[in-house]
């Protein structure tokens, strides 16, 4: 298989791992910087160009595209689609799951656990708006935030409303959800692969936050999973659409909930925690799928 791994930077540890992978499964495979991909769109035809040189023929790319290049990372991995590279995650599953609102929607539609959520625009509505989800404390974030930077915990409707008063005036999209006290501090990454749970691993935040966060100095340990853990994670990935996803749920009293869907889950974390080679369960994946779409093209010719 001929492979493309759509990263900014060849020295990340998720980059380097998904390479190692594939070249140790026996595939040809290339970084690719989405910023660097340009492309020509007509009616008759594509083309794709890298730093000056001509692109084509790759049978799969596994897009590992961060939060700030969302929207042009994602239109090269839709150009990829349309010149028939398969992909685990699509462009339009990665625009859904980046989108907490979005997400947050589809999954209550299909009845999975969350924490009551509301989100609301006008401020003349916050006070009948926070009754809605009842009294505090409240879990506020932004609606594009990551690694736990835009996560806050207000204990008081005061606090909740000036947080919210504060948020509007920096025209920022946010939700505010009820605080699950139960889950001390702790959440649980599954990591879904093929709709599989490849690994897991619990996360607790550090003394005196509640966000586990890595990045906010949380520590991970690998952590066993129940069945109803792991189907609520595989249903997530798969209302999203996504082949590959990092499932965060957090253990409450009715059940585990689902906390978010990541669609470029940081791979150095779970590896470390649970010593599964998650990379290369990834790559597997995209070989057998690739193998699948040859098999079915070869029946239909
Ligand atoms: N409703 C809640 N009740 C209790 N704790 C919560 C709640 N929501 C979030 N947390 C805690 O805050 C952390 C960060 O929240 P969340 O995962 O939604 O944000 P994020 O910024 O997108 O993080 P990520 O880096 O995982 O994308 C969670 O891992 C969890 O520990
Ligand atoms: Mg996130
Ligand atoms: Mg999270």
């Amino acid at each position: 298989m001929k492979l493309a791994i759509l990263s900014r930077n060849t020295k990340l540890y998720s980059t380097r791992r998904l390479v190692e992978a594939a070249r140790e499964q026996g595939h040809s495979v290339r970084t690719l910087d989405p910023l660097r991909c340009y492309m020509r769109i007509s009616s008759d035809g594509f083309a794709m160009h890298y730093k000056g040189q001509s692109i084509s023929g790759y049978h799969a790319v596994i897009p590992r595209i961060g939060a700030s290049v969302t929207r042009y990372g994602t239109a090269v991995l839709r150009q990829f689609e349309l010149m028939g590279s398969f992909t685990p995650n699509s462009s339009d599953a990665i625009l859904r799951a980046r989108d907490k609102l979005r997400s947050h929607q589809l999954l209550a539609a299909q009845g999975i656990g969350m924490p009551a959520t509301v989100f609301g625009d006008n401020p003349d509505d916050t006070a009948d708006l926070l009754s809605m989800l009842g009294p505090p404390p409240h879990v506020i974030k932004l609606n594009e935030g990551t690694q736990g930077a835009g996560v806050m915990l207000t204990e008081k409707l005061s606090a909740s409303k000036g947080v919210i008063e504060a948020l509007r005036g920096l025209y920022a999209q946010f939700l505010v959800q009820e605080f699950i006290p139960e889950a001390k501090g702790a959440d649980l990454r599954c990591f879904v692969v093929g709709g599989k749970v490849v690994a897991a691993m619990k996360r607790q935040a550090p003394k005196g936050d509640f966000r586990s966060n890595l990045h906010r100095g949380g520590s991970a340990k690998g952590a066993r999973t129940t069945l109803a853990e792991q189907e609520v994670a595989i249903r997530a990935a798969r209302v999203l659409g996504l082949g590959v996803a990092g499932v965060d749920l957090i253990r409450s009293a009715r059940g585990p909930l689902v906390l978010e869907v990541n669609a470029s889950p940081g791979l150095e974390g779970i590896e470390d925690a649970s010593g599964v080679d998650v990379a290369g369960a990834m790559v597997e994946y995209v070989a057998e799928r690739h193998k699948r779409r040859l098999a079915k093209r070869a029946s239909k010719s």
